[in-house]
C-alpha cells in the first residue's frame, strides 16, 4: 500500500513538474461528481451518453491540450487525501492556473461544501493568484425551480465557509453546468479565457472586427474542443453560442465527408491524373477551411479558420446590404484580424504547432 502511495505521489511530482510551463487547472471534487466526464466530453469529444461506463479514477491524470496557448488539465480522484504529508500539495497547488472544483448537484452536497472549503483554504494559502472555479453540475436532471435553489444555497454556504475561514474578500466564480448541453462548454471556455494573458488584445481586436464588419456577434473557437477562447464584448448568449458551436460541427463533418483522399493512389477516378491530383492537393492544403450560410431569419453565419486549430464564427446582419458586399467586407477585416492574430501569437513567444486542419472549402 505504502508504495502504491508513494508511486501516485511521484506521478503527481512529475506530471505537476512537466506541466510548469502550460496553464494547469486542477479538476477536483468527490467522487462520481463528473470529473472524467467533463474531461471527456470537452476535450475528446465523447458521447455524454458513453460517460456512463467510466471507471472510477484511481490515479492522478493529466490531459495536455493545445489552443491558443498550453493547457495541462489534470484530474485529481475524488478519494484521495491530498493533504497527507506524502503529497508534494504545495508544488501541485503552486503550479495551478485554476482550481475548477466539481459538485454533484443531483447529490446530497454539504460533504462536498466541507471538502471544498479545505481545499479553498490551502490553494489559497499557497497560492494567492489561483482562480476558484465551482462547477454546480449535473443540473440536466434539475427542475428549473430547485436548478436556482440549488446555486442560490450553494453559493450562500460556501460564503459562509469563506468567512469563516477570514477568507471573505476571495474571489469564487460558480457555474451551473451539465454533460447532455452547451453549459459545460460555457464554463470551461470562462475558466480557459481567465488563464490567457493577451485576453483583453483579443477582445479589442474582435471589437474592432464587429465594430467595422456588420458584425452581431463573433467568437474565436477552439475547433477540437468548441470552448471559445475569446469573444468580443457584446454580451453572450448561450442560443448564439450553441448556433455557432453547431456550425463549427457541421463545417468539420462537411469537411471530413469531401476531403481529398488521404491515399493518393485509392482514388478510382481515373480522369484525374496523380500530378494532377497532388497538385489539387497542395493548392488545398495551403489553403484555410472557410464556410458561408445564410440562415432563415436572413443573418449570414461565417466561419474562416485561423492559427492554431482556432476557427473565427462571426453572424453577419446585413441590414439591406447584399449578402456578397457583406462576405467582401468581413472577408477584407478578418484577413486583418487574422494578421494580428499571428502577430499576439509570435509575441507571446511560444512556438506554434502545426494546425490539425488546413484545407479550404467554401460550403454554401
Ligand atoms: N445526469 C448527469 N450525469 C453526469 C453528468 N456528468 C457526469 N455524469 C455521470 O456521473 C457519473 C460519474 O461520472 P465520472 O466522470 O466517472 O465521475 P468522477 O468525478 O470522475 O468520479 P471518480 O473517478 O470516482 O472520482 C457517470 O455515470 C456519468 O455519466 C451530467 O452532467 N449529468
Amino acid at each position: 500500500m505504502e508504495g502504491h502511495v508513494s508511486h501516485i505521489v511521484n506521478n503527481v511530482k512529475t506530471n505537476a513538474l512537466e506541466s510548469d510551463s502550460k496553464a494547469m487547472i486542477l479538476l477536483m471534487g468527490l467522487r462520481r461528481g463528473g470529473k472524467s466526464s467533463i474531461c471527456k466530453v470537452v476535450f475528446h469529444n465523447m458521447q455524454p451518453l458513453d460517460t456512463l461506463y467510466l471507471e472510477s479514477t484511481s490515479n492522478p491524470t493529466v490531459e495536455h491540450y493545445s489552443t491558443l496557448i498550453d493547457l495541462a488539465v489534470m484530474e485529481l480522484p475524488g478519494q484521495l487525501n491530498y493533504f497527507e504529508p506524502s503529497y508534494d500539495s504545495e508544488h501541485l497547488f503552486k503550479s495551478v492556473g485554476a482550481l475548477v472544483y466539481v459538485i454533484d448537484a443531483q447529490d446530497e452536497y454539504m460533504s462536498a461544501i466541507a471538502n471544498l472549503a479545505v481545499i479553498m483554504e490551502y490553494a489559497y494559502k499557497v497560492n494567492p493568484s489561483i482562480n476558484i472555479e465551482v462547477l454546480i453540475h449535473k443540473v440536466d436532471g434539475l427542475s428549473e425551480e430547485f436548478k436556482i435553489d440549488a446555486q442560490r444555497d450553494i453559493m450562500q454556504r460556501t460564503g459562509e465557509e469563506l468567512l469563516e475561514l477570514g477568507m471573505d474578500g476571495v474571489q469564487v466564480s460558480f457555474y451551473l453546468t451539465s454533460i447532455f448541453d452547451h453549459s459545460i462548454y460555457e464554463a470551461f471556455s470562462r475558466i480557459v479565457q481567465k488563464l490567457i494573458p493577451e485576453l483583453s488584445f483579443l477582445e479589442n481586436m474582435l471589437d474592432n472586427l464587429t465594430e467595422h464588419s456588420k458584425i452581431e456577434k463573433a467568437f474565436l473557437f477552439d475547433i477540437n474542443s468548441k470552448i471559445y477562447v475569446s469573444t468580443d464584448s457584446n454580451p453572450v448568449d448561450i442560443q448564439t453560442y450553441e448556433l455557432c458551436a453547431e456550425f463549427v460541427d457541421l463545417t468539420i463533418d462537411l469537411y471530413d465527408l469531401y476531403k481529398i483522399p488521404k491515399n493518393l493512389n485509392a482514388t478510382s477516378d481515373m480522369s484525374i491524373t496523380d500530378s494532377k491530383l497532388k497538385e489539387q492537393r497542395s493548392a488545398v492544403e495551403s489553403s484555410e477551411l472557410k464556410n458561408i450560410s445564410q440562415l432563415e431569419n436572413g443573418v449570414i453565419i461565417y466561419f474562416r479558420e485561423m492559427i492554431r486549430g482556432l476557427a473565427l464564427v462571426a453572424l453577419i446582419r446585413s441590414n439591406g446590404t447584399d449578402m456578397e458586399s457583406c462576405i467582401t467586407v468581413a472577408d477584407y477585416n478578418v484577413d486583418i484580424y487574422k494578421q494580428g492574430l499571428k502577430e499576439i501569437w509570435a509575441k507571446s513567444k511560444v512556438p506554434p504547432i502545426a494546425s490539425h486542419i488546413s484545407v479550404k472549402q467554401n460550403i454554401e
